[in-house]
Parts: structure tokens; C-alpha cells; sequence
């Protein structure tokens, strides 16, 4: 009956809004899963590099922008997912790699690279659907970033948040400085941004910087919560906070043999992800799109505020620390760690040391000071 309708009433030929071409670069797979009513999908947009624990190219930085886009555009999509290919990592980032041997030193070449960084971004901000980061595993550097950016996030429970940050000299400037105050509030933001430890999928959960978190971990064909972290108490005798922090000693020893025994499965996070897109199917779609416009504001505007201005910072840094920060990650190893010598950095600043080639060199991990 209402099939006899709208084929009466729908236009003879659709007009093409689409501004961009349908993404396609080895790297970024676009996939549409049918949903449970005939003629409408969610499209899955999954970063495919595993070997490199998801890191993107420039290539898929354009292919990812132009899903957004086309997905955000497509009559016919009610979701987007955005993950990465299998269960180690949801993403990390640039290509390290490049960033060292490329950009380093070449400030106005890094400008570019923001450029299309950044509309990636705005490209999942601008979405006319609803998209969902499916954290399938380490979501940290860029990769934090673009899973920030998403409306929701939801997380298999071995999966650990990070910013590389300060710590190979960068700052988190393309989105998490803008996002985490708002969504986790400002003390927390500054934790995460300045300290740069590793969070885990349950205490992203407590500070609210994802929507979910399941189990993905089976032992004995049963699951079980993520061993390396507290997971049976929110708070410890003294009342801190405990949920989602790691154990210690001999505990994440035992935790490390649980882990290697187990194996992983990813189903319980994609029932998840399943559970969020069929709400939104039974939803009315453009009021869908109204709340998600109105909702995004607060990240929206942050963003907007200081992108331009984080670009330019952003491309000046790598002529001096991220370019020793990433030089430091592509010479280093496990042995000797893949980070600059930072106290030796500050010795020399201490004394008014300009940056040279000579002393990046010597900032190396592994060199004598
Ligand atoms: C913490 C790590 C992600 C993982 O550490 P670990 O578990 O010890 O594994 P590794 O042996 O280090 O890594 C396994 C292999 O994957 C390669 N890898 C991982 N991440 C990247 C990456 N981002 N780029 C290239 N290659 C990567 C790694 O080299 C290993 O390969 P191999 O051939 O040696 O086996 C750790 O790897 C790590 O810290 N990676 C660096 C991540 C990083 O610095 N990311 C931030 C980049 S900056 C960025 O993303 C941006 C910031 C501003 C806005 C724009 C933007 O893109």
C-alpha cells in the first residue's frame, strides 16, 4: 500500500548531490549492510591497514573524507559505522613512518597534510547520519581524534585509548584538545592530554568518553571482562576511583597468561553496534539529524574556533619537536625506546640552545648525552 504511494509520488529521476567521488583507495573499505527493512543500510567505513596497527596515507585520508560525505548524502543510509580491520588496533594515527621521513622538517608540506586531516574531521561532524565509532581495538594519536569526532563510541573491553601527544612531541590539536573538555570536562582532558597515559575501555566508559564498553575476550568458549584492569570495583578503600585502572604485579602477570590463552571475538561489539543503528531505523530522520546537529554544537564550535589556527601550529612544530618526535619514533626500537631524549632537550633550551640538525640528531633515543 504505501509501496503504491511513494512510487507514484517519488520523483522519475533523482537529482545527484554528491560533491565529491564515492570513496575508493586501498586502505578504507565502504561497505553498505543491509539493514532489517528492504532499501535501507548502514554503511560500514573500516580503515584497512592492520600491519601498521590501522594507521592511515594520505590516500585514505581522502577515500575516508569522501565516505563521510557520500554516506552522510546517501537517501538510503540510516548509520555509519566507522572501525578498523581486525582486533588489535581501531586506529593510530598518521603513518609515523611518513611523518619521519616526509614531513619532518618540511612545515609548508605538513600544512597540506592538516588540511585534509582536519576536513576528515569536519567531514564526520558535517554527517547527516548518525556515526558510530566501533572501537575494535587501540584508538590513539589521529585515531583518537576521528574516533572523538563520532557521535557515539563503543568499545570492545581490551581496547585502549592513548594520545601520542607530548610524548613524541605533538600536541593533540587535531580535534582532542577541542573535544575532551567538552565531552569528559576540563581537568579530565587536561589528564589524559598532558599525562598521556593509556586508557582503558572501562575508564573511558567512567569518564564519559565512550557510550559502551563488552567483553570480547573468551576463555573456555565463555567471556570474561578485560584481566588487566579492575573491573569488580568502582572505588578503592580510600574511595578513588579504581574502575578501569591497571593491576599491578604479580596480578597482571596471571592477567597477560589469561589474555594469551583466550581468544578474541568481536560479537558481542558488533550485537552493540547492531542494538544502536536499529534504533535509530525506528527514528523519524530528519528530526534524527536535527538533534545530532544541535548535539554536536558544543564539539563543533571548539573545532572551529582554533582548527586554523592548530593547523599552522601544527606544521611550524615539525621543523623542531615533532620533527625530532617522529625522527625519534622511526630510529628507535624496543631496546631503546622510540622517544627523544626529553631531558636533554630542556638542558639544552636551558642554556638557549637554538634547534639544529646536530641537535635533533643528538636528541636520538639510544645516543649518549
Ligand atoms: C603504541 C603503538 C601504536 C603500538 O605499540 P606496540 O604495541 O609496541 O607495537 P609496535 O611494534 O610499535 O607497532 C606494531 C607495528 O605497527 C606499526 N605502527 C603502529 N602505529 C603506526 C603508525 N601510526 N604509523 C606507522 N606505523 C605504525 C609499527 O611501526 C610496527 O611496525 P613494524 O613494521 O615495526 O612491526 C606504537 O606503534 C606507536 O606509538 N605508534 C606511533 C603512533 C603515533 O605516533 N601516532 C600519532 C601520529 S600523529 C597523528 O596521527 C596526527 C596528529 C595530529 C593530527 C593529524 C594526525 O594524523
Amino acid at each position: 500500500m504505501i509501496k503504491d504511494i511513494v512510487t507514484k509520488t517519488a520523483p522519475s529521476q533523482l537529482v545527484d548531490h554528491s560533491a565529491c567521488p564515492a570513496p575508493s583507495s586501498p586502505g578504507i573499505l565502504y561497505e553498505k549492510h543491509p539493514t532489517a527493512a528492504e532499501g535501507l543500510f548502514n554503511v560500514w567505513v573500516t580503515i584497512d591497514n592492520p600491519r601498521q596497527f590501522n594507521s592511515y596515507s594520505i590516500d585514505m585520508l581522502k577515500a575516508l573524507q569522501q565516505a563521510f560525505r557520500t554516506a552522510g548524502e546517501a537517501r538510503d543510509v540510516v548509520a555509519v559505522v566507522l572501525t578498523g580491520a581486525g582486533s588489535k588496533a581501531f586506529c593510530t594515527g598518521g603513518d609515523a613512518m611518513e611523518f619521519a621521513t616526509y614531513y619532518a622538517g618540511n612545515p609548508q608540506e605538513f600544512r597540506r597534510f592538516m588540511r585534509l586531516f582536519d576536513d576528515t574531521i569536519s567531514a564526520i561532524l558535517a554527517c547527516d547520519k548518525p556515526v558510530i565509532c566501533r572501537v575494535n581495538g587501540l584508538r590513539s594519536g589521529g585515531g583518537q581524534e576521528l574516533g572523538l569526532a563520532c557521535d557515539l563510541s563503543v568499545a570492545q573491553d581490551l581496547a585502549v585509548f592513548g594520545q601520542a601527544g607530548p610524548k613524541h612531541g605533538g600536541a593533540m590539536v587535531g580535534g582532542a584538545t577541542d573535544f575532551l573538555p567538552v565531552m569528559i570536562g576540563a581537568e579530565e582532558a587536561m589528564a589524559a592530554g598532558i599525562l598521556c597515559d593509556p586508557i582503558s575501555a572501562h575508564k573511558a566508559r567512567r569518564l564519559g568518553m565512550i557510550s559502551a564498553v563488552v567483553p570480547a575476550l573468551k576463555v573456555d568458549s565463555r567471556f570474561i571482562p578485560n584481566p588487566s584492569v579492575v573491573t569488580d570495583r568502582v572505588v578503592d578503600e580510600f574511595g578513588e576511583f579504581i574502575l578501569g585502572e591497571p593491576k599491578a604485579g604479580g596480578e597482571i602477570k596471571a592477567a597477560k597468561e589469561i589474555v594469551a590463552k583466550g581468544e578474541i571475538d568481536l560479537s558481542r561489539l558488533d550485537a552493540k553496534v547492531e542494538e544502536l543503528c536499529s534504533k535509530f531505523l525506528h527514528m523519524s530522520p530528519e528530526a534524527l539529524t536535527k538533534t545530532l546537529e544541535e548535539l554536536r554544537k558544543p564539539k563543533l564550535d571548539a573545532w572551529n574556533r582554533s582548527k586554523e589556527g592548530n593547523r599552522a601550529w601544527a606544521a611550524i612544530n615539525m621543523t623542531t619537536e615533532a620533527h625530532a618526535g617522529f625522527k625519534a619514533f622511526a630510529v628507535g626500537n624496543k631496546e631503546v625506546g622510540r622517544e627523544v631524549n626529553f631531558v636533554a632537550l630542556r638542558q639544552a633550551q636551558a642554556i638557549g640552545a637554538p634547534w639544529t640538525p646536530d641537535l635533533i640528531e643528538a636528541l636520538m633515543p639510544g645516543r649518549i648525552s
